[in-house]
C-alpha cells in the first residue's frame, strides 16, 4: 500500500537513538571515487538516498560492502566515468559527482537534475565553479558532459550560498594543480564534514566553517576510516514531534552544537531542554505560544529542511504564526495536505499564515521527503487515523521513522 498509518492524539515519551545523516554521507560517499583506497564509514543512515548512491558508485565500478552500518567502498577498480541517466535522475544529489569524476578522470557524465518539487534548483552555481576550475561542459538531451585537461586552483567567488556547489567545487579542488579559494561557501555543518572527510583522506582544506576555504592541491589522496555524524535534520524531525505531541522524549546522540536556531525556536514555542551526556532531553508540556514570524535562512539559521515539520507543529499551537521560506521557492506544498486534517494555512509566495488549533486525522499525500515528515509529525497530534500516502519520498531521509516513533509510544505502522 505504500502508506504509514498513525493513531494519533498521543504525547510521545521515551528515547530513540539518532541515525546517520543523509546529507552527510552523500558526498562523502562520492568523496570516496577521488582515491585508489578503501573508504570505511561507519554510521552510514540505511536510507533509500544511499541506496541509490550506492547503485550509480557500483555502475561505475565501485565495490561496496555493508555490514550493519558500516559501508565499505573500494574504488580501485573504477574506470567508468558516465552516470546512469536512470538512478543518476533519482537523486538530485548525483550532481556532486561531476567534482569527483573531474577530479580524478578529467571527465564525466551526468544526467541534469532539472526542477523537483521543492524548487527549481538549477546548478548554476555548480558549473559555473568547476568551469573557473577548468572544466568545460556540454548538455546534450539531459546529460552534462564535462572535460578538463586537468583542474587548476583558482579563485571562485559564489553570488550565492549554495551547498551543493560549494561541496562540488571543495570535491574538485583537492586534487587540482595549485591552491583555490572559495569565497562566499556554505557554511552548513555537511559541508564542514565533507572538509573533514577530505582532510583525513590527505586532502589540505583550510577555513572549515568559515564561508571562505582556501584548498591546496595535493598529488593524491588515500583511504580512510571515518564516522558519519548524527543527521541534526532527522533529530529535528523529532523535535518538532515531541512538540506536536506535547511529548517528553529524549534524543540520543542528536547533534546538539549543529541546533541552535531550532533549539531556539523550540523555547520560543514553549518547549525546554537540557543536553547530558550526549542526550537532549526534550519537555515540550508547555508549548504554546505561535511565532510571530519565522524565516528559514541558510546555516547558522533556521534550516529550510524543518520548515515542513515546524509547520506541523504551528498547526497544533492556537494563534497565529508565519513562516517565511526563504531558500526553496515551493516548499510550502504541504500546506495543501494539512488543510485535509484541519489545519488553517494560507500560503502568500513566499510566506504562510498558520492559526493553529486541533488536527483530525486524514488520508494524505507525501509529495517529498521534508513535507512528508511533517505530516507524520501532524499525524502524531491529531485526533483518529491518518494515512500517509507515498512513503518512499520519507524512506529517502529517515531509515525507519515507523521504527523510531513506535518506540516512543506512538501508534504508527507501515502499510
Ligand atoms: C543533499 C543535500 O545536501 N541537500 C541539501 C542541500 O541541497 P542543495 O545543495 O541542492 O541546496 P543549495 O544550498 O544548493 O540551494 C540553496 C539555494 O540556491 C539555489 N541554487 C543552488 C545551486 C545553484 O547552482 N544555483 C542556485 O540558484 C537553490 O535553488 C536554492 O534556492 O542544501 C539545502 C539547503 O540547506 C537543503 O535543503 C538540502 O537538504
Ligand atoms: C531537500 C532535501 O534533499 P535533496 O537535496 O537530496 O533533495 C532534504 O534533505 O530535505
Amino acid at each position: 500500500m505504500n502508506e504509514i498509518r498513525i493513531e494519533g492524539g498521543n504525547p510521545l515519551t521515551g528515547e530513540v537513538r539518532i541515525q546517520g545523516s543523509k546529507n552527510a554521507a552523500l558526498p562523502m560517499m562520492a568523496a570516496a571515487l577521488l582515491h585508489k583506497g578503501k573508504s570505511v564509514l561507519h554510521h552510514c543512515p540505511k536510507i533509500a538516498d544511499v541506496f541509490v548512491m550506492e547503485e550509480i558508485l557500483r555502475e561505475l565500478g565501485m565495490q561496496i560492502r555493508h555490514e550493519g552500518d558500516t559501508l565499505t567502498l573500494d574504488p580501485a577498480h573504477v574506470e567508468k566515468t558516465e552516470i546512469d541517466c536512470c538512478e543518476g535522475q533519482k537523486m538530485r544529489s548525483s550532481v556532486i559527482l561531476l567534482g569527483s569524476l573531474l577530479g580524478r578522470f578529467k571527465n564525466a557524465s551526468v544526467p541534469h537534475p532539472g526542477g523537483c518539487v521543492i524548487g527549481e534548483r538549477p546548478i548554476d552555481l555548480h558549473l559555473y565553479a568547476l568551469e573557473r576550475l577548468g572544466a568545460v561542459f556540454e548538455e546534450k538531451e539531459g546529460v552534462l558532459t564535462a572535460r578538463t585537461d586537468g583542474l587548476v586552483g583558482s579563485t571562485i567567488h559564489f553570488p550565492k550560498v549554495s551547498v551543493g556547489a560549494t561541496q562540488n567545487a571543495v570535491l574538485a579542488s583537492v586534487l587540482a594543480r595549485g591552491t583555490t579559494h572559495l569565497e562566499g561557501c556554505a557554511r552548513e555543518p555537511e559541508v564542514v564534514w565533507l572538509c573533514r572527510f577530505l582532510n583525513a583522506c590527505g586532502a589540505r582544506i583550510e577555513g572549515t566553517g568559515s564561508d571562505t576555504l582556501t584548498i591546496t592541491g595535493v598529488e593524491e589522496l588515500h583511504g580512510t576510516e571515518f564516522t558519519v555524524p548524527a543527521d541534526r535534520i532527522v533529530a529535528g524531525t523529532y523535535v518538532c514531534a515531541c512538540a506536536a505531541t506535547r511529548g517528553e522524549i529524549i534524543l540520543d546522540g542528536a547533534p546538539l552544537e549543529e541546533m541552535e536556531a531550532l533549539m531556539r525556536v523550540y523555547e520560543k514555542m514553549g518547549g525546554q531542554y537540557e543536553a547530558i551526556g550526549g542526550k537532549l532531553s526534550l519537555c515540550s508540556k508547555w508549548v504554546q505560544v505561535p511565532l510571530r514570524r519565522q524565516c528559514t535562512e541558510v546555516y547558522p539559521g533556521f534550516p529550510t529542511d524543518l520548515q515542513s515539520p515546524l509547520m506541523a507543529v504551528l498547526c497544533t499551537i492556537p494563534g497565529e504564526s508565519c513562516l517565511v521560506e526563504t531558500i526553496f521557492e515551493d516548499r510550502f506544498k504541504t500546506a495543501s495536505q494539512l488543510l485535509r486534517m484541519g489545519a488553517y494555512v494560507r500560503v502568500d509566495g513566499r510566506k504562510a499564515v498558520i492559526r493553529g488549533g486541533t488536527l483530525r486525522g486524514a488520508a494524505v499525500e507525501a509529495q517529498e521527503l521534508r513535507g512528508g515528515a511533517a505530516l507524520v509529525i501532524a499525524g502524531l497530534a491529531a485526533q483518529g487515523e491518518t494515512r500517509v500516502r507515498n512513503r518512499q519520498y520519507i524512506e529517502r531521509g529517515y531509515e525507519d521513522i515507523c521504527r523510531d516513533l513506535s518506540q516512543l509510544g506512538a501508534v504508527i505502522e507501515r502499510d
